[in-house]
């Protein structure tokens, strides 16, 4: 097994999305301003990105990721940045959640244009708002019972097309990667958690290396943000005890102030009309049963309905 060594540069395993090559560079320079060493970033084609078919046969982004890791496995590469929030919530054999950087902003955010002083409470009746997420789809519902909620695929740039082009007069997409893809400017009214609580691990990374490389564990450590491991943590340990995915219903979003940790999650049935939407607070060093008991209270409450509404 090699260990790290300072003459060769690490190589930084990405896929070739802008948004994945921008949040990889950035981790990169992040590691070498804090640590001296060079990173090399290395450009990896997974199946998701070769068939279009295959993504939607397996679903959703894990077949980005799993193509990612595979490149770990093998050698190929030394570490992976992924949005932490795609990431499946089943931890994986053989591999080291490294480090969980500082969070960027974790809200949603309404894109619209020509006309960007347009709020979503301005939009006209019945206007069509783009998404994919049944999460954004339903509170969005829940937010404006008039709008028509058309569900769109592809990346952030081909959603924002689809409003330029008129075929939609608004699109719902994450803060954090508008930003990552220099889009900031299409961002009309930013959504703040109480409105549309954000994906679990939203506006996170995770940088992942191979288990067995205890030197790679410890350099890549120094990135980690304790308190955005400890938000998404509890975040994540709600969507794992729902046996929930990044496609389901459900929002999770947690805080730190003053060595506490405050978690809100909420499951959003299908018409935004009914929502169970539960807080809780303790130590940071209880992330995990923090967001675990919050799931449980939910259960008893419901979730698992209003989760069912979403199977259709
Ligand atoms: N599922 C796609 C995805 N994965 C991560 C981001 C943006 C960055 C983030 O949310 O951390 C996006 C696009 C979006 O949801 O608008």
């Amino acid at each position: 097994m090699s260990s790290v060594g300072a003459q060769t540069p690490l190589r930084l395993g990405t896929r070739k999305s802008l948004m994945a090559m921008k949040q990889s560079q950035q981790v990169a320079d992040m590691l070498t301003r804090r640590t001296g060493y060079a990173v090399e970033l290395v450009g990896v084609t997974t199946e998701g990105d070769v068939s279009r078919a295959l993504l939607a046969q397996i679903g959703g982004t894990g077949v980005f990721v799993s193509g990612l890791r595979d490149r770990l496995l093998s050698g190929e590469v030394d570490f992976v940045v992924h949005s932490l929030k795609d990431l499946p919530t089943a931890p994986p054999e053989g591999i080291a959640l490294a480090a969980v950087p500082p969070r960027d902003d974790p809200r949603d955010c309404l894109c619209g244009v020509p006309d960007l002083t347009a709020k979503l409470a301005d939009l006209p009746r019945a206007a069509r708002i783009g998404t994919g997420s049944p999460r954004r789809m339903a509170q969005l519902r829940a937010l404006r019972g008039d709008l028509d909620v058309v569900a769109i695929r592809g990346n952030a740039d081909t959603r924002l097309r689809k409003v330029e082009d008129g075929e939609l007069d608004a699109v719902v997409l994450a803060y954090a990667g508008l930003g990552r893809i220099g889009r900031i400017a299409s961002v009309a009214e930013v959504l703040d958690p109480d409105r549309m609580l954000p994906a679990p691990g939203q506006g996170a990374l995770a940088i992942e290396c191979r288990a067995d490389r205890p030197d790679l564990v410890a350099l890549l450590g120094t990135l980690d943000d304790r308190e955005t491991r400890a938000a998404v943590t509890a975040e994540r340990a709600v969507l794992a005890a729902l046996e929930a995915g990044c496609s389901a219903p459900v929002g999770a979003y947690a805080a730190e102030t003053d060595e506490k940790l405050y978690l809100t999650a909420a499951v959003i049935g299908f018409d935004g009309s009914r929502q169970i939407r539960l807080s809780a607070s303790g130590h940071p060093s209880e992330a995990e049963r923090l967001g675990r008991d919050l799931a449980a209270r939910m259960f008893a409450e419901g979730a698992d309905q209003l989760m069912g509404e979403h199977a259709h």
